[in-house]
């Protein structure tokens, strides 16, 4: 079973003496050697399937690994088996202790829109770049596993020390709904897990074996909590790479890499140095741009899958350029290798930047997913239901409220609501509980309350039926209960209308699915209350899934992390974009250069680059300059094209010309 690994990996896969290192450059089989792990030690070494969790960094790479799995277990069951992120593997035993914690187990699960709504009301401001200096803040703090106290003992200047004083509200607020945030995923069980030994006496005996892919990307709370988790033995396997560190802007730390050496003195390290996704042309790319950063480890890198093809560097005129040629230049490409759409991926710095290919690729009809963009479940018509979700699971959760009661229309206006939100505070209820009592319902009028009345009702009329009947039915019922539809066509034009309900459709599905049991991965079962914390938890680094087989991928560098595609079109390629412009100015080049080097080393066998001479920023048109990464290029593994034309308006005429000769031998 092993013998699909070369002899470092196969070390590293065997290794059960101690905690476990794998240090290696990008492409060279870390995350192989997890799942092929993962399959060993429940073939030969007796774990069952529940005792070993994998950590993964997004839903979709965890998806990814539990197919590579379920290959390599060639049909045998592995029921109970952990793939998942830090943050659902947080779920899950928050879920299971809430109690001790004192929160009950539907706890809600704010995202970010929410959060920020919260922040808005204890500030009182609508000030955006405050509140979300603020929320970026509480976020660090928590990283850090830090206390509001504190934080407020280490507020250093005024913004933090006011940071540190909403801190502390927001932490009320979201106790008081019943609520946690998506850091409080994690921060939370560490603080069970310090506070209640016999809790993670428990959760130690049940996890006997903890995989961790991408651990350069972890922050202190994560690493604190591998670090309760796999006791003084140690028992895991972390694989990383030091130059794909890139999350240090939300609070990931490389340091960790190095803390690990220090906190478990039996530590054993094991470098990969084969490269088996890339040509030695591309390798050699990433390897001489990574060199211009400072060094963390010692790595090697090689590959043996022959020179291969130049790089091609071209400079666009415009974005409006760039598009067309990238689509044109994959077309031709496509033409004459014969490969498939899915071979090739499209990557980019930011989620703006995607808008204008995907226009290009519509207009020729070729078929794309799009990852790393606004998540599915972030559209309003998917938060809508979900609102109704949570306040079925969690009566306590106000902002679900908030939005349920009021989406679609129901008669319930705003003088109720803050007459509700008065009464609500000063008597230390949730809006749901306070609706409830005489002294508040006297206050309102007639019609006001029987439309109050009328909607907790049913609310609560759901809430019976959600611990008893199928998922499937209730939510078929509840879009009908509320006449969504309807409302979605009274609200909206008619196309958009049936967009969204569409939308709205395959969410049902995809709900229902997942409620059944056995559904993927042989889970058990998920009623309504469970598959609600499921949905809050897909983030926003999760693309859609279209189910488009053959499609080209579009994808942010940070959602391209982990991956690999044959072809890699990497776009935007200039100062103030790659690196990015903040990053310039904060002195923050080395993690835009590392991000540089995931893009690279995504391409197995072509690697295209291009930048604009001009761009369109905030309306006006701006002169660009190529990335600095360009230049750091080895100059003979590289082709430019597009020195700037004497006629753009020729040059232009030239590319439409292309453009139609291209589309005529595709026959589109
Ligand atoms: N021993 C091997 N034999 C054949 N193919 C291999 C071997 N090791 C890895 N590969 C293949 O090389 C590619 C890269 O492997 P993998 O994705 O595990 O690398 P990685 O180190 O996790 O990369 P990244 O740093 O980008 O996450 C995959 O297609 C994998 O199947
Ligand atoms: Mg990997």
């Amino acid at each position: 079973m092993l013998s699909k690994l070369n002899a470092p990996q196969r070390e590293a896969a065997k290794y059960l003496d101690g905690p476990l290192l794998v240090l290696a450059g990008a492409g060279s089989g870390k995350t192989r050697v997890i799942t092929h792990k993962i399959v060993y030690l429940i073939e030969q070494c007796g774990y069952s399937p529940r005792e070993i969790a994998a950590i993964t960094f997004t839903n979709k790479a965890a998806r990814e690994m539990q197919e590579r799995v379920a290959q390599l277990m060639e049909g045998k069951s592995t029921k109970g088996l952990t793939i998942a992120t830090f943050h659902s593997l947080g779920l899950q035993m928050l879920r299971a202790e809430a109690a001790l914690l004192g929160y009950k187990p539907q706890f809600s699960i704010l995202d970010s829109a929410d959060s920020f709504k919260i922040l808005s009301d204890v500030l009182a401001t609508t000030d955006k770049q405050l509140l979300r200096k603020t929320q970026w803040q509480i976020s660090s703090w928590k990283n850090a596993f830090m206390s509001p106290d504190q934080a407020k003992a280490s507020a250093d200047d005024e913004l933090k020390v006011a940071a540190a004083k909403v801190y502390q509200l927001y932490q009320q607020t979201l106790k008081a709904y019943q609520a946690v945030d998506f850091d409080d995923l994690i921060k939370l069980p560490v603080e069970l897990f310090e506070q209640h030994p016999q809790a993670l006496e428990k959760w130690q005996r049940k996890l006997k074996y903890l995989l961790i892919d991408e651990y350069q990307d972890t922050n202190s709370c994560q690493y604190r909590l591998v670090k309760l988790l796999t006791g003084i033995e140690g028992r895991f396997t972390a694989v990383g790479d030091d130059d794909q560190a890139i999350y240090g802007w939300r609070g990931a730390d490389v340091e960790n890499l190095r803390q690990l050496t220090e906190d478990f003195s039996r530590l054993k390290v094991i470098k990969l140095e084969q490269n088996y996704r890339s040509t030695v042309r591309i390798l050699r790319a990433a390897n001489q741009v990574i060199a211009n950063n400072p060094k963390l480890f010692d790595k090697k890198l090689w590959s043996d899958l022959g020179t291969g093809e130049q790089l091609q560097v071209s400079a666009a005129r415009d974005e409006d350029h760039e598009a067309e040629s990238v689509v044109m230049k994959l077309m031709a490409h496509k033409f004459e290798h014969r490969t498939r759409h899915a071979d090739y991926a499209i990557l980019y710095r930011g989620n703006h930047q995607a808008r204008i290919i995907e226009q290009q690729l519509r207009n020729n009809k070729i078929p794309y997913t799009i990852s790393g963009g606004q998540s599915f479940f972030d559209k309003a018509e998917i938060k809508d239901i979900v609102s109704y979700l949570r306040l079925i699971a969690n009566e306590d959760d106000d902002p679900a409220f908030i939005r349920a009661a009021t989406t679609p229309k129901k008669g319930i206006g705003n003088t109720t609501l803050e007459r509700l939100g008065t009464y609500a505070s000063a008597h230390h209820l949730s809006l749901f509980a306070a609706a409830f009592e005489g002294e508040f319902q006297r206050e309102l009028g007639n019609k006001q309350l029987d439309d109050l009345l009328t909607f907790c009702q049913y609310i609560q009329r759901l809430q019976e039926r959600a611990v008893r009947d199928p998922a499937g039915e209730v939510l078929d019922d509840l879009l009908n209960g509320i006449q969504y539809e309807a409302f979605l066509y009274d609200s909206e034009e008619s196309r958009s209308a049936e967009t969204k309900w569409n939308n709205l459709q395959e969410f049902i599905g995809w709900l229902k699915k997942k409620s059944e049991p056995e559904s993927e991965g042989g889970d058990d079962g998920r009623n309504l209350l469970e598959l609600t914390q499921m949905v809050s938890l897909m983030s926003m680094l999760e693309g859609r899934e279209n189910g488009e087989p053959d499609a080209v991928k579009l994808s942010t560098l940070h959602a391209a992390k982990g991956l690999e595609y044959g072809h890699v079109f990497l776009i935007g390629c200039e100062e103030g974009i790659l690196p990015h412009r903040e990053s310039i100015d904060t002195d923050r080049v080395e993690e835009e250069r590392r991000l540089m080097y995931v893009g690279i080393t995504r391409a197995q066998k072509s690697l295209h680059i291009s930048w604009c001479r001009k761009r369109k920023r905030a309306g006006e048109t701006e002169a660009c300059e190529p990335s600095r990464f360009i230049a750091e290029l080895p100059a003979d593994d590289v082709r430019h094209f597009g020195s700037p034309s004497a006629d753009p308006v020729a040059s232009k005429e030239h590319g439409r010309e292309r453009m139609a000769q291209i589309r005529a031998m595709l026959g589109k």
